[in-house]
């Protein structure tokens, strides 16, 4: 109870002021909050949150653990590659990619084409913390997690860096880098609505609620064969 009081930072909270016409996806380095930032960005904004990861572990019935285990990587991002692809197809929503999507050109082109692409950027100290408290990374269990991460950030950050939008986030809490991440949106949607009609009003504030459509986290995990879908649309 105490710890609760203690971590209930209240910082002032931001609402989006644009209809969300376009999904809202969040990529980065694992352990940048993509999951759990993820699910509280989609409550406050009033839609669905879904994390690419469950729902391939759902298609798949295996675990992404699993995944890496029994079939390689290279199957697990041809099944994140269909996953991705089928999610941003439905109603907008919060997307949590895995830190590995956002590197495959056909991903990264679907994600900035379809939806607004947030780079949650977090330094590697506290990623290194934060991915050590669950052993639930396969890619990190070859080796100093420190120097892996490290390394994906060489790698990964150019690439990150083509995101729409990026938000730092630190030490802070959850709600801290949700009311930053709502704050960049507005600027950009000002933007993108400026740009279409420069002679309209630069701000049209309009209370944007979204039905949840989707449960997070999914009920279950389907038994499936082959964590590749055979062709696209046909996942579950
Ligand atoms: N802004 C934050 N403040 C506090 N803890 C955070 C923050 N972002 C992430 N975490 C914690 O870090 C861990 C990894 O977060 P997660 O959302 O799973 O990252 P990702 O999906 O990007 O790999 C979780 O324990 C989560 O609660
Ligand atoms: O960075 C990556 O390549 C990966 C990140 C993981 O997701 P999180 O970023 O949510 O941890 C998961 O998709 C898989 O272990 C591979
Ligand atoms: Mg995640």
């Amino acid at each position: 109870m105490r710890r609760y009081k203690k971590n209930k930072v209240k910082s002032p909270s931001v609402r989006l002021r644009y209809p969300l016409t376009k999904s809202i996806s969040l990529v980065g380095l694992m352990g940048s909050g993509k999951t759990t930032v993820g699910v509280r960005l989609a409550r406050k904004l009033g839609v669905a949150f879904v994390d690419s990861d469950a729902e391939i572990e759902v298609a798949a019935g295996h675990t992404v653990s699993e995944i890496f285990e029994k079939f390689g990587e290279d199957d697990f991002r041809n099944g994140e590659r269909k996953v991705i692809d089928r999610l941003i197809s439905d109603k907008p929503m919060v997307l949590g990619t895995g830190g590995g999507a956002f590197m495959d050109r056909d991903t990264r082109k679907n994600l900035k084409d379809r939806t607004i692409t947030v780079w949650l950027k977090a330094n590697i100290d506290l990623l290194v913390e934060r991915t050590s408290r669950r052993d639930t990374r396969p890619l990190l269990r070859a080796g100093n997690p420190e120097k892996i991460l490290r390394d994906l950030a060489k790698k990964r950050y150019p690439i990150y860096g083509q995101a729409d939008i990026t938000v730092e986030t630190g030490v802070g809490p959850h709600e801290k880098v949700v009311n930053d991440i709502i704050a960049k949106l507005n600027d950009y949607l000002a933007a993108e609505k400026h740009q279409q009609d420069p002679n309209g009003p630069r701000n049209t504030p309009q209370k944007v609620r979204q039905k949840h459509t989707r449960r997070y986290p999914p009920k279950k995990v389907r038994p499936q064969r082959s964590p590749v879908e055979k062709s696209p649309g046909k996942e579950a």
